[in-house]
């Protein structure tokens, strides 16, 4: 297959120009004017706020947050927000994009945002990570709504920060609010399934994947990288569907087996263990670079951006690259990817499961109703796999990678949306 693919990009990369590479190859090819061009890139909003917090040794320390709005022409601006020490504006400003893009792949009424704050939760006690969220929150209380701008969880923040930004929230507003935010404890309105929804969505694209490439999950291998809630529930629902998964990691290091890892020991472990698989025995240690590498059917990278380099792209020997992270692999390292005749499904694709059932909770949150787990599934497990089939096909029509065929179906989407609306 020819592929079109982005110029490869010369000095270190960012995400932003990571993910502006592939956006300028796929406008391109759909033709797109440059006055429509510039609406596509520049973002609708961009927040930063100073945010003092008492820490626990009595001391004030200020962290700065960040919220960026990419787009909320196809509806309120939904996506999560990133506790790390590595959080820049740039980043930030890459995944509300993304969550743009993502969004409209699926096919689901949401614009794009993100949210971040430079900070390192795991150095943090639970009050101080308490009193940073809610600081955050009424920083944001005029750009948040749901109707507006709808946070979810992302890297180093869960359920746990969920809870606390609907409650501040609400408190302010004088009356529960629950749909400000999605990914909230099932007590507080979340959603049977949104847990595990952005691995189970990786798992469905992987499986569909693998009936492109011929190959049964029974007699097919898997790494993971990232052993956080999309990286353990990912290599959980690989195995569960006969996927041997030989190696997972987290930041102290990764794993292998080449008889299977046992996810839920893993997993048991980590919980038990200060949330690392520091120590995690059963399994030899590699690093994480090792695992990218490894010979296997599937890898999935879901931990962060940019470890898929130019670098280390030629030594990749999986078969099929499904992205649950964001921005995992660079843009410079697509062509050789491609090259390799490696399958990529990208992340705008593959991790779409987490927002997908974020949807669903804010609807079962607006209806005042809650649905069975069956049904969260059923309609997620559809909507990922139709917005693979898609893909699928434009890159056949395009005769484009997934990645580049992807970003068409997104920017065809948004563009077509903004058409009609007209008013600018
Ligand atoms: N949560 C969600 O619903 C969604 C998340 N995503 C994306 O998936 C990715 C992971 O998010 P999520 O699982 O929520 O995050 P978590 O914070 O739950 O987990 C991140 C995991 O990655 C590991 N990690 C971090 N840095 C490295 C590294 N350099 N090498 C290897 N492992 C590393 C962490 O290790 P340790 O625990 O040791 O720090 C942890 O195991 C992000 O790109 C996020 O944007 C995408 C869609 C939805
Ligand atoms: O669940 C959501 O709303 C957003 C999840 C997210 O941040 C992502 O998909 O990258």
């Amino acid at each position: 297959m020819a592929y079109i693919e982005p110029a490869p990009i010369k000095d270190k990369e960012n995400p932003l120009e990571s993910m502006m590479s592939r956006f300028d190859a796929a406008a391109q090819l759909l033709g797109i004017d440059e006055q429509m061009y510039h609406i596509l890139k520049v973002p609708a909003r961009q927040v930063i706020v100073g945010l003092p917090v008492t820490m626990d040794d009595g001391t004030i320390k200020v962290f700065e947050g960040i919220r960026v709005i990419h787009s909320n022409i196809l509806g309120p601006a939904k996506g999560g927000i990133r506790f790390d020490p590595d959080v820049t504006l740039d980043e930030v400003r890459a995944l509300a994009a993304w969550m743009t893009w993502k969004c409209a792949v699926v096919d689901i009424p949401y614009g794009g945002a993100k949210g971040g704050i430079a900070c390192n939760p795991r150095a943090m006690s639970s009050g101080e990570i308490e009193r940073l969220m809610r600081a955050y929150t009424i920083a944001m209380l005029d750009i948040f709504g749901p109707d507006k701008d709808i946070p979810a969880p992302d890297m180093g923040t869960s359920p746990r920060e969920m809870a606390w930004l609907m409650d501040e929230y609400s408190k302010a507003k004088g009356m529960t609010v629950t749909a400000v935010v999605t990914g909230k404890p099932l007590v507080l309105g979340g959603s049977l399934g949104r847990t595990e929804a952005t691995g189970r969505g990786v798992m469905v694209t992987a499986l569909a994947a693998m009936e492109k490439l011929r190959i049964n999950p029974y007699r097919s291998t898997g790494a993971v990288q990232g052993f956080g809630n999309v990286g353990s529930h990912t290599a959980a629902l690989l195995h569960e569907r006969g996927v041997t998964v030989q190696a997972i990691s987290d930041l102290s290091g990764a794993y292998f087996n080449d008889k299977g890892i046992n996810i839920t020991e893993a997993m048991r472990y980590r919980d038990t263990h200060g949330g690392s698989l520091e120590g995690f025995g059963g399994a030899e240690k590699i690093t994480n670079d090792e695992l990218l590498t490894l010979p296997v059917d599937v890898l999935v990278p879901a931990a962060k951006e940019d470890v898929i380099t130019m670098e280390n792209a030629s030594r990749i020997q999986a078969k099929m690259i499904i992205e649950g992270a964001n921005g995992p692999t660079s843009a410079s390292a697509d062509a050789v990817i491609n090259e390799k005749g490696i399958l990529v499904a990208p992340d705008i694709l593959a991790n779409a499961g987490g927002v997908t059932v974020s949807y669903f909770e804010w609807v079962q949150n607006r209806l005042g109703y809650k649905w069975t787990l069956e049904r969260v599934n059923r309609r997620s497990d559809r909507i990922m796999r139709d917005a693979f089939d898609k893909v699928y096909q434009t890159s056949l029509d395009f005769k484009v990678s997934m990645r580049i065929a992807a970003y068409i179906v997104a920017i065809k989407k948004v563009s077509d949306t903004y058409k009609y609306r007209g008013g600018y």
